[in-house]
């Protein structure tokens, strides 16, 4: 037939079908999520977060060392205050010194000087009202305390040694405060400023806030994270964060949005841009794969394949110790 009909040879072997695609999955381009208690010697499984555990300071080092060892290049610290009497309005505890955040970057800096620190940046692990911010009375978010005090939180982990800071929050305009806060301090040449710049509300997020105890006491994230139809608003977010000085662009959930990751390649063809596969896909593939719906690691592989194919060339994801030793590279 016509020569042009003829695609199949050209991904008739297993290299050459390697070679169709543009990015290919590496043990650098992974983030690893670890969960970090003020209980220093606890070692907690997270029972709706397959072979995830909340562990206290002591218990990083043991864990991480094979994992460094492996290949692994960077993680990315969620804090989580247990201790009662923490929680307050303002999430005066995220930035504690002897706060379990701060006592792992300073330790993990020290212990492993080749490991990307990045930090997770929000306050709802920290509030008693489990909203990410300081909120007016009437149950809204007052933008103005949020972001100085979300900016202050992100300079303290700067401070403590955080290679990278990644706000969380979707508080409008908190990555022009960051950045101007880590200008003003003298450290913005050496911290990195990952925004979570398109990262939308959703039943997704559960078993993280399980692990972290960061939902909401009342109500939902729906008037700061965006809404799940919302591209044109995910785009004008990202062209946002990259004006306000983002060096590297999330967008979160991975899998339900790579339209969105599209979107923000095109946007930031000039920036590396960063996937989440967050909790709720985690345990959706685990339970999926449990159910004998497909191999577990087919569709750990399969997920990864489509959140690169979008354009992101960094994924967050919990199945990173499984891809230290599935990847050679
Ligand atoms: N700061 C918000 C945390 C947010 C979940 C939520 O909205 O509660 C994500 C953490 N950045 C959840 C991540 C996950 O589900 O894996
Ligand atoms: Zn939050």
């Amino acid at each position: 037939g016509d020569i042009s009909s003829q695609l199949h040879g050209g991904y008739a072997h297993p290299l050459a079908r390697s070679w169709q695609a543009e990015r290919q999955l590496t043990k650098s381009m992974l983030i690893y999520p670890l969960f970090v208690s003020d209980n220093d010697d606890e070692e907690v499984l997270i029972p709706s977060l397959p072979n995830q555990y909340r562990r206290g300071i002591n218990r990083l080092v043991p864990f991480l060392e094979p994992l460094v060892h492996k290949g692994l290049r960077s993680v990315i610290l969620f804090g989580v205050p247990l201790k009662p009497g923490t929680k307050d309005a303002l999430g005066t505890a995220a930035d504690d010194p002897e706060g379990p955040v701060i006592k792992s970057i300073r330790l993990l800096r020290q212990r492993f000087p080749q490991l990307y620190i990045t930090v997770d940046v929000c306050l709802c692990e920290y509030t008693s009202h489990g909203h990410c911010g300081i909120l007016r009375d009437d149950g809204s978010l007052n933008n103005q305390l949020s972001v100085d005090r979300i900016s202050d939180v992100a300079l303290a982990y700067a401070k403590a040694g955080a290679h990278c800071v990644a706000p969380s929050d979707m508080n409008d305009g908190r990555i022009r405060a960051i950045k101007l806060k880590l200008i003003e301090e003298g450290i913005v040449h050496r911290v990195t400023l990952m925004s979570y710049a398109a990262k939308f509300s959703g039943c997704l997020y559960g078993p993280f806030r399980d692990a972290a105890g960061s939902c909401p006491s009342f109500g939902d994230r729906k008037c700061y994270q965006l809404p799940p139809g919302g591209r044109g608003l995910a785009r004008r977010a990202i062209v946002r964060d990259i004006n306000e000085g983002a060096d590297i662009i999330m967008v979160k959930p991975a899998s339900q949005y790579l339209d969105i990751i599209s979107d923000a390649k095109e946007l930031g063809k000039d920036l590396p841009i960063a996937a989440y596969q967050v909790s709720g896909e985690f345990a959706m593939i685990h339970a999926a794969a449990k159910a004998g719906v497909f191999d577990l690691k087919a569709m750990a592989f399969e997920a990864t394949e489509g959140i690169l194919r979008a354009g992101a060339t960094i994924i967050i994801s919990y199945f990173v110790p499984e891809f230290l030793d599935w990847l050679s590279t």
